[in-house]
């Protein structure tokens, strides 16, 4: 099995690209999904947050209000980091499992769709790995409106993420979704063929490899959340 490691800054168009993956039929594990399942009311991820965070940070209705602890943790490296202990041991079992579930079914290509892949040592597990990209400008202008934040926080989220320069050095594939929708599936149709053409042997000399970090990060999850 391949894992295709799929990572970008904030808004630069993970999901936009993901979704094209999902439309040639390969399989998407999706971390954004996976930390907000485990972020629900009474689950793992979000037990150890009100732990962390105390009841001021709920709703009314007993769930964590995620924009307000956004805007607690973009603007405070000490939060964030508080939060990271209280989610990502959660995030990686559901992961491990989901990946050893896409292997049990023999599924030879599986993107990993990881939004702190390289921030969290997840690029481990992948190979090869592909940035989405997007002008700086561009990026901030697209947050704004879509999360409706002001410039000054959708600018500390996007500075609480690596640069995108020293991701791009680890970096094997990059698609540039500075424009149009049409010029990033072009992109991403040309590197899905070259994928597919190398599948047989990557995937033969990538399973072993697979196997052992996919322990070893389920390992590494299951004695971070005991502590
Ligand atoms: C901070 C939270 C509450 C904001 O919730 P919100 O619904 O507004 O955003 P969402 O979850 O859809 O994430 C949007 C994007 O924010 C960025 N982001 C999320 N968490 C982090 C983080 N800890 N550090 C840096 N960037 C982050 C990513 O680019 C992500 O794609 C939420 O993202 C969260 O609980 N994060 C901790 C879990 C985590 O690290 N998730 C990332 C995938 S493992
Ligand atoms: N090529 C494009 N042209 C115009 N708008 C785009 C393009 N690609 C993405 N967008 C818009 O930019 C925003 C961010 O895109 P998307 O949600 O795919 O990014 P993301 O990297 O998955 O975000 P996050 O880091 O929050 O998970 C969305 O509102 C999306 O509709």
């Amino acid at each position: 099995m391949l894992i295709l490691g799929l990572t970008g800054g904030i808004a630069t168009g993970k999901s936009t690209v993901s979704n094209l993956f999902k439309s040639k039929n390969v399989t998407v594990i999706d971390c954004d999904d996976i930390a907000h399942d485990v972020t629900k009311k009474n689950n793992a991820g979000y037990k150890r947050i009100v732990r962390s965070f105390g009841r001021s940070i709920l709703q009314p209705d007993g769930e964590i209000d995620r924009q307000a602890l956004g805007k607690l943790v973009f603007e405070d490296a000490e939060a964030r980091r508080r939060l990271n202990r209280a989610t990502h041991p959660a995030v990686t079992c559901e992961l491990a499992r989901q990946l050893l579930f896409c292997f049990v079914r023999l599924k030879r290509l599986v993107v990993l769709d990881m939004p702190l892949l390289y921030e969290t040592g997840g690029y481990m597990l992948t190979w090869p790995r592909l940035l989405v990209t997007s002008d700086p400008a561009v990026q901030v202008e697209r947050l704004v409106k879509r999360d409706k934040c002001s410039r000054q926080l959708a600018e500390a989220k996007i500075a609480s993420q690596m640069p995108q320069e020293r991701k791009q050095q680890m970096s094997q594939y990059i698609v540039d979704n500075s424009g149009s929708h049409n010029h990033t599936a072009d992109q991403v149709d040309r590197i899905v063929v070259e994928i597919q053409k190398g599948l047989s042997w990557k995937g033969a000399i990538s399973t072993p490899a697979t196997l052992l970090a996919i322990a070893a990060f389920a390992l590494n999850s299951l004695i971070s959340s005991m502590q």
